[in-house]
């Protein structure tokens, strides 16, 4: 029709939202299934209808376009056109589209896929990254096994995606171009509604850094008493193999022989998880029931028809860990290959914060189901962790015995466990798209991608390959969101705003009061069956993408704006124990240049 008014463009708004519900479930859907099941009819049938939906996005688009939104007067049609008329990749022809899809699809399943022999056994080389290599990394303790499983997986991975990596930053860039974006930089930080969003960020990191160059220093001496000089220097970067983790971005596995109080009863409750029998789907219901303590909704009887949470036998699928909705009000899953250990039941809590997000904002138009910004839906699951992770809720759950009731140490031990999760985590949060954002613009060029890679990880978390590098390697898409295209900034700002979140909670919750110093600290707080603070977390989370996100975190904190505050406060008491203690042994806070050649 040719009515553009208000109210027209009301009632188009309405009927464009329940197309794109329908169409999102159909593309959900034939993404599930290559997702849960890689082979090449999976792939084709994704691609084609993703291709479809495209140009259904397209011919819709140009007919949204006509509609004068700006000058209306009410805020919220605006909004959802300003949503609606952003047409992302679907810009692209149609064949630069489908080129596109290929080539994120085939860098995922390279990743998915991708297989390593074993260190000790070189006739098996049906090693996975979940559980295999992950489990490897957990638990050994030889740097030269630490060192063959980080340079062969680096290897199968990463370095079969260099040149389907440029072709995906060519083709991609130039879709953002077409939605009158500068670059995909720009596309990607769209959802957090500010012009100086990249200056925000690195000022939240500068807030943080000083706690993050404490704990390093902490760490890398830690290291050092056990590994020695022959394996990393006590004043260097550290070499990225030895952190329990493939990318060194999270150092919870470490905590047996880092722990400030080591002898005490072991507050990673793998041990005990496995002795009480755990299952994946036992270990679902523990985090669900900390949902419905809070009032919160239950997971829906499709979830856990659906849901597929332990690795299947005898198919390919992407194991790394996901939340889907299905746009349909009812079919919500998580798509994770669990293993029974604490590490999981944290990324458990994780995806059900997603499911509890798209539950609570339902009931809204298509185009504003959608976390308040992307670092909210991160948020959730991970706020929600911070409560069930204290001593006090392990102990509730039967999983610490609580035997030596030395409580200051032992939570001295727990906030220390906490600060592997998350404080070693915040350069890595942050330079991950530091680093695609300067591919994007330019700044960083195919012949230097693993030298810039490298760069950064020196710069900001002061890590090192264990091996020279060169221009052969491609290390970054050793990493899932780099060959998934997936932003991770949104990382970032979740580890930051979490902690204003649970700060929030925790008041509202009767839990913790700042003007009364000798309160509970703000670690060893937890929400569990508080009804009002599940009753403001709802509240905010209802909302959506309805309002833009500083209302958004205004409705739970007050406050609106992103700050390291509540971060460094939950922290507190561990940061002067890491000064002291890094004073005492005279540890180096900070790294001098690496040795290595970085490609
Ligand atoms: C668990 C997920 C799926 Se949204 C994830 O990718 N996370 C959660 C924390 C950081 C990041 C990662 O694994 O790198
Ligand atoms: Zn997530």
């Amino acid at each position: 029709s040719n009515d553009l008014s208000e109210q027209a463009a009301a009632e188009y708004l309405k009927k464009l939202n329940k197309e794109f519900g329908e169409k999102a479930n159909l593309a959900t859907n034939a993404e599930w299934d290559y997702g849960s099941n890689i082979t090449p009819e999976t792939l084709e049938k994704k691609l084609n209808v993703s291709a479809e939906i495209a140009k259904w996005k397209k011919n819709k688009w140009v007919e949204t376009i006509k509609y004068p939104w700006k000058t209306y007067k009410d805020e919220n049609i605006k909004r959802q056109f300003k949503f609606a008329t952003i047409l992302g990749m679907a810009a692209l022809p149609e064949d630069k589209f489908k080129r596109l899809d290929e080539v994120t699809s085939k860098m995922e399943s390279i990743y998915s896929t991708a297989k390593i022999c074993d260190f000790h056994n070189k006739s098996n080389c049906n090693l996975s990254l979940e559980p295999e290599i992950t489990e490897i990394l957990r638990k050994s303790r030889d740097p030269e096994e630490l060192k063959h499983i980080w340079v062969e997986w680096h290897k199968a991975s990463g370095g079969k995606c260099k040149k389907l990596f440029e072709e995906y930053v060519q083709i991609s860039n130039e879709g953002a171009k077409l939605n009158n974006m500068t670059d995909l930089a720009e596309l990607w930080n769209f959802d957090f509604e500010s012009d100086a969003f990249e200056k925000d960020i690195l000022e939240l990191w500068s807030q943080v850094k000083p706690l993050y160059l404490q704990m390093h220093a902490y760490m890398r001496k830690k290291l050092w008493d056990k590994y020695g000089e022959n394996v990393l220097s006590r004043t260097g970067p550290i070499p990225a193999h030895l952190m329990g983790n493939m990318w060194a971005q999270t150092w919870s596995n470490l905590f047996d022989f880092t722990a400030p109080y080591p002898g005490l009863e072991s507050l990673d409750v793998t041990d005990e998880l496995i002795k009480q029998n755990y299952t994946a789907l036992k270990m679902f219901k523990v985090a669900e029931n900390f949902f419905t303590s809070l009032n919160l909704s239950a997971m829906p009887p499709l979830f856990w028809e659906r849901s597929i949470i332990e690795k299947p036998e005898g198919k390919e699928l992407v194991c790394h860990a996901s939340a889907w909705d299905f746009y349909n009000g009812e079919d919500f899953r998580i798509k994770m290959c669990t293993r029974v250990e604490m590490e999981d039941l944290l990324t458990i809590h994780h995806e059900m914060g997603h499911i509890q997000y798209f539950l609570q904002y339902k009931d809204q138009p298509y185009l504003y189901k959608e976390g308040a910004n992307s670092g909210f839906h991160e948020a959730v699951g991970d706020v929600i962790f911070l409560s069930a992770a204290t001593t006090k809720h392990l102990q509730r759950l039967g999983l610490l015995k609580g035997q030596n009731s030395n409580d200051d140490k032992q939570e001295l031990n727990s906030l220390f466990q906490r600060a592997l999760d998350k404080v070693s985590f915040l350069p890595f949060g942050l330079l991950m798209d530091l680093y695609r954002w300067n591919i994007f613009k330019g700044k960083t060029l195919p012949a230097t991608y693993n030298r810039d890679w490298w760069l950064l990880r020196e710069k900001y978390q002061g890590v090192e390959p264990p091996v020279d590098r060169t221009e052969q390697d491609f290390d970054p898409a050793a990493k899932y969101h780099i060959v998934a295209s997936v932003p991770y900034v949104r990382y970032f700002v979740s580890f930051i705003i979490q902690f204003q979140f649970h700060r929030s909670l925790c008041i509202e919750a009767g839990e913790f009061d700042p003007n009364n110093p000798s309160s509970k600290p703000l670690h060893e707080c937890s929400i569990y069956q508080s009804a009002k603070a599940g009753n403001l977390l709802g509240n905010m989370l209802k909302l959506g993408s309805s309002k833009p996100w500083p209302d958004a975190m205004e409705v739970l904190t007050g406050q609106r704006k992103m700050d390291g505050t509540a971060l460094l406060q939950f922290f507190q008491p561990l940061h002067d124990w890491l000064k002291e203690q890094n004073e005492k042994t005279g540890e180096k806070i900070g790294w001098e240049p690496s040795k290595r050649n970085f490609g």
